[in-house]
């Protein structure tokens, strides 16, 4: 890994012919929705979809990097398409999946990749960034479950919810306001897989350890190159692993599982230390 690299991880060249032990056309006709779908993790997963047979409907803030994703995975003759929605904005979430409806006339699968956060000393947070974290990550994962659910529930179809978050158990350091809108998102995700059960609705959840994304340049190169060395397998992930996971959990091989949260961190949270905004010489022995 260089120090300041254009891009971390994939290209979508290298997305378009990554092994995969899933069979290429066996979701064909599905409809999938994956949201940051033109981030790291979230493209990766699109196009694991998209090469599988599935419309992807991509969403992100960003129009422009909406737009390119979708181009380089129609460019293969895949199924794509792109929406540009703040998750944060019930309303325009609300207006999303009428027009996903419209379009496509149902949805599959729901990946909610959208998220983030800045690394800070938690006594430092400002009631902005605080925010920040909790509306994009909490709220607006809630807020994208839920106008899913509505629409299936409205429909009488069957739907699956992935929702991609962070190892909460070891006290990630820098990061305590996502650790806290992430432990809501599991919590959430166990209660309403229970509630929706019998609507049909399956509800799930991956946990990244250190994934090789674009979403690392928010740290410093010094708290990034430590990453690797920070579960026993001394190496980073990548958006492939995370997008197996998600369809996995997603898709007809989860069929049975529900309220599950699926960590993929090459066993981080057994071993390893994550400092995000470096080591505090009070750990340095
Ligand atoms: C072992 C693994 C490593 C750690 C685990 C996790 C890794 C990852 O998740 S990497 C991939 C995730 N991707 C990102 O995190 C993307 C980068 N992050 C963001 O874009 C933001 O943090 C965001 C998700 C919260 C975006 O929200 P937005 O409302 O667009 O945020 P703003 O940039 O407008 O900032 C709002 C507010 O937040 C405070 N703030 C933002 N950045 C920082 C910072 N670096 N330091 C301190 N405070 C920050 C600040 O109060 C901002 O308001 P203003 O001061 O008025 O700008
Ligand atoms: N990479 C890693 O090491 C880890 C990642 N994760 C989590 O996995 C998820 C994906 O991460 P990754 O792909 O690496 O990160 P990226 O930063 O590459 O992608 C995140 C995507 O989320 C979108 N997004 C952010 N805020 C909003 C919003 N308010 N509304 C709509 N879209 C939004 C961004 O799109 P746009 O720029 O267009 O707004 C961006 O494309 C995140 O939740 C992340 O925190 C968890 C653990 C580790």
């Amino acid at each position: 890994m260089s120090e300041t690299p254009e891009q971390f991880g994939f290209t979508d060249a290298d997305l378009a012919t990554h092994p995969t032990v899933y069979a290429e056309g066996s979701l064909a006709g599905q409809v999938v929705l994956v949201s940051g779908g033109a981030g790291g993790i979230g493209r990766a997963t699109a196009w694991l979809f998209a090469r599988m047979g599935a419309h992807a409907v991509i969403s992100g803030r960003s129009e422009g990097k909406v737009a390119d994703v979708v181009k380089a995975i129609t460019a293969k003759g895949l199924k794509a398409s792109g929406h540009t929605v703040d998750v944060r904005e019930p309303e325009g979430v609300a207006a999303f999946f009428d027009t996903v409806w419209a379009e496509h006339g149902r949805l599959d699968i729901l990946v909610n990749s959208a998220g983030g956060q800045f690394p800070q000393a938690a006594i430092d947070f400002s009631v902005k960034g605080w925010n920040a974290v909790i509306n994009t990550n909490l709220n607006g994962t809630w807020f994208m479950m839920q106008a899913a659910a509505r629409k299936w529930r409205d429909a009488g179809r069957p739907g699956s919810i992935v929702n991609v978050v962070v190892v909460t158990t070891h006290g990630l350091y820098g990061v305590a306001h996502t650790i806290a809108a992430r432990s809501g998102v599991i919590g959430l995700s166990k209660s309403v897989a229970v509630e929706w059960a019998p609507l049909g609705i399956r509800v799930n959840c991956v946990a990244p350890g250190a994934i090789e994304t674009d979403g690392w340049k928010v740290y410093t190169p010094e708290a990034r190159a430590a990453y690797p060395r920070s579960n026993p397998m001394m190496r980073a992930g990548d958006a492939w692993d995370i997008a197996e996971a998600c369809v996995y959990l997603g898709g007809p091989t989860g069929k049975f599982v529900t309220g599950e949260l699926l960590t993929v961190d090459g066993g981080g949270q057994l071993w390893g230390e994550t400092w995000t905004t470096g080591k505090p010489d009070y750990f340095k022995t």
